[in-house]
């Protein structure tokens, strides 16, 4: 069993790396890091140098990063991966070093999501300097797609440390790797890509002040403010550029008597399942995975 410590960063591919940069700052809020990279835009979200690297080339999710404890541990997943048939792959060092950390692997999942797991990451000194005062918190979940998401758990479940915390029918898996009610998602999609990613606020009045800005602004809002069932959190969810959606919540449940916790399944049928308050909902949309990882040559860093 791999022990994943926490989820790490989402590495994108963007055609146009300037209005993507631009709508990860002014409008999300994060704070653009300078990371020294000629194509490679950095965003910070909370102490991690990164959150979230936009990779200027083809547009697509190129990876989902998970923290392991150590270079011990790493090794040690490399093997327990290859001993399940899983081939997986050093990062190199220019590839460690654009993601600020001392080592990494990647493989896919069954599903092909590019899942890289990494020790070392990169932690900043510094406070966050945010671009807008969002109220972030924290890089809160990812969400991955797959076409079969109890599979797709059995995969998660087998393999990691990771447990169900709630079902959404056989539409979507949140799961747990701390008490967090889920810092990974899984929802069913006809292919693998990344379905959205979530940033923490502060407060409720921060959702609903981002709410007012985004709609100001014209950007799609694609569901909320809402509550969802499963965790409790009051959410917001918005396009990017490229397909890119982001997740702004505020009060996720957590599960700190892991032992007595029983999964609930929900029923996607039922209106209110998705969200409390019964505001329209609608999927996410996603944005595709890469299957080459064409962000290379990775430049050297200056
Ligand atoms: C939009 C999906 C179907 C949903 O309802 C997700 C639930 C939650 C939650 O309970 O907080 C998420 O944030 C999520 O899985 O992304
Ligand atoms: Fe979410």
């Amino acid at each position: 069993m791999i022990e994943l410590t926490d989820i790490a960063y989402v590495r994108s591919g963007v055609a146009d790396l300037a209005t993507a940069t631009e709508f990860a700052t002014s409008i999300v809020g994060l704070e653009l890091v300078d990371g020294g990279e000629p194509g490679v835009a950095h965003l910070r979200a909370d102490s991690a140098h990164h959150r979230l690297a936009l990779v200027e080339g083809e547009s697509g999710v190129i990876a989902s990063g998970f923290t392991v404890a150590d270079e011990e541990a790493l090794a040690a997943a490399e093997t327990a991966l290859e001993t399940r048939g899983i081939r997986a792959a050093r990062i190199d060092p220019y590839g460690c070093r654009s993601r600020r950390v001392r080592a990494g692997i990647g493989f896919d999942d069954p599903f092909g999501n590019r899942i890289e797991l990494v020790a070392g990451q990169h932690s900043l000194a510094t406070p966050v300097n945010y671009s807008r005062a969002a109220g972030i918190t924290e890089f809160g979940h990812l969400c991955v797609d797959a076409p079969d998401v109890r599979e797709a758990y059995r995969f998660w479940s087998s393999t990691f440390n990771a447990r169900v915390s709630d079902w959404i029918g056989d539409d979507a898996c949140l799961m747990r790797i701390n008490p967090v009610h889920h810092k990974l998602a899984v929802f069913a999609a006809d292919g693998p890509g990344l379905c959205h990613m979530n940033f923490q606020v502060a407060a409720i009045d921060d959702i609903f002040r981002s709410w007012h800005f985004l709609v100001e602004q014209g950007v799609e809002i694609e569901m909320g403010p809402g509550r969802h069932p499963q965790s409790g959190a009051v959410f917001l969810y918005f396009q990017g550029p490229e397909g890119f959606t982001y997740e702004y919540s505020y009060g996720v449940r957590r599960i700190e008597d892991d032992a007595t916790w029983r999964p609930r399944v929900f029923d996607p049928a039922e209106r209110g399942s998705i969200d409390m308050w019964l505001g329209p909902t609608s999927r996410p949309t996603s944005q595709p995975q890469l299957v080459t990882t064409s962000e290379l040559p990775l430049r050297k860093a200056t």
